[in-house]
């Protein structure tokens, strides 16, 4: 696949090959429609809770998930280590949402996406997330990822190994993120949350959120 991706073109940012920062992409009008859908999958069917790792460890993230759920290593429909409910089901328009942030970030179409698991996660202001791969999924399908709310410092990697060369990135509420093609199974993580840099009009009184919709490959 060629990417057409050129760097300084518009507001789109290229931080490694299929890696793409398209900072301010969601309007606030989006961005309070993503807090409300958020709001209402963290209640249920599936609460949204700090997943618990398999060797015990307990995420400082808080975490819902929508098509299928993930426990850390495997998607399943049921959330069998929460409350055994069936998750939300992904909605078709995330997906549309996807497609154009997919046209956004590598500037041709991609009506071919069909992302049908979102990861939704919430940080406090104490929160982070340490340096992953997000490779539980069986496909090559870009990660799109969307954040809303206080400030990050987004860490994106290489994909050999957990330290660097890594590029630290500013992320901002309404900032679209893409990590596909060389880029997919890059490390990256969450080292650094700012407290009190959101905007209170997206809905969010504090802390950050961010949605990664991705392609699990799997069916049924
Ligand atoms: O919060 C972020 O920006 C990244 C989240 C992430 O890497 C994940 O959910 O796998
Ligand atoms: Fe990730």
């Amino acid at each position: 696949m060629r990417w057409n991706y050129r760097e300084g073109v518009g507001n789109v940012r290229e931080i490694a090959p299929g890696a793409v920062h398209v900072p301010g992409w969601l309007s606030m009008e989006e961005q309070q429609e993503l807090v409300r859908s958020c709001r209402a999958w963290a209640t249920g069917p599936v609460p949204m809770r700090h997943t618990v790792l398999p060797r015990g460890g307990v995420m400082s993230v808080q975490t819902v998930c929508v098509g299928w759920h993930w426990q850390s290593y495997r998607y399943t429909r049921t959330a069998d280590d929460v409350n055994g409910r069936v998750v939300a089901e992904f909605p078709e328009w995330m997906a549309e949402l996807g497609r154009r942030a997919l046209k956004a970030a590598y500037m041709r179409d991609h009506d071919d996406y069909r992302p049908d698991t979102a990861l939704i996660n919430f940080y406090d202001g104490q929160a982070r997330m340490g340096m992953h791969q997000d490779k539980d999924e069986r496909s090559g399908a870009p990660v799109v990822s969307l954040s809303i709310g206080d400030a990050c410092v987004f860490r994106f990697g290489n994909t050999e190994t957990r330290g660097r060369p890594y590029t630290d990135i500013g992320l901002d509420s309404g900032d679209l993120f893409v990590f596909g093609g060389p880029s997919r199974f890059a490390y990256h993580g969450v080292p650094k949350v700012f407290p009190g840099t959101g905007d209170p009009d997206t809905g969010l009184a504090s802390g950050r959120l961010n949605i990664t919709m991705r392609v699990t490959g799997l069916s049924g």
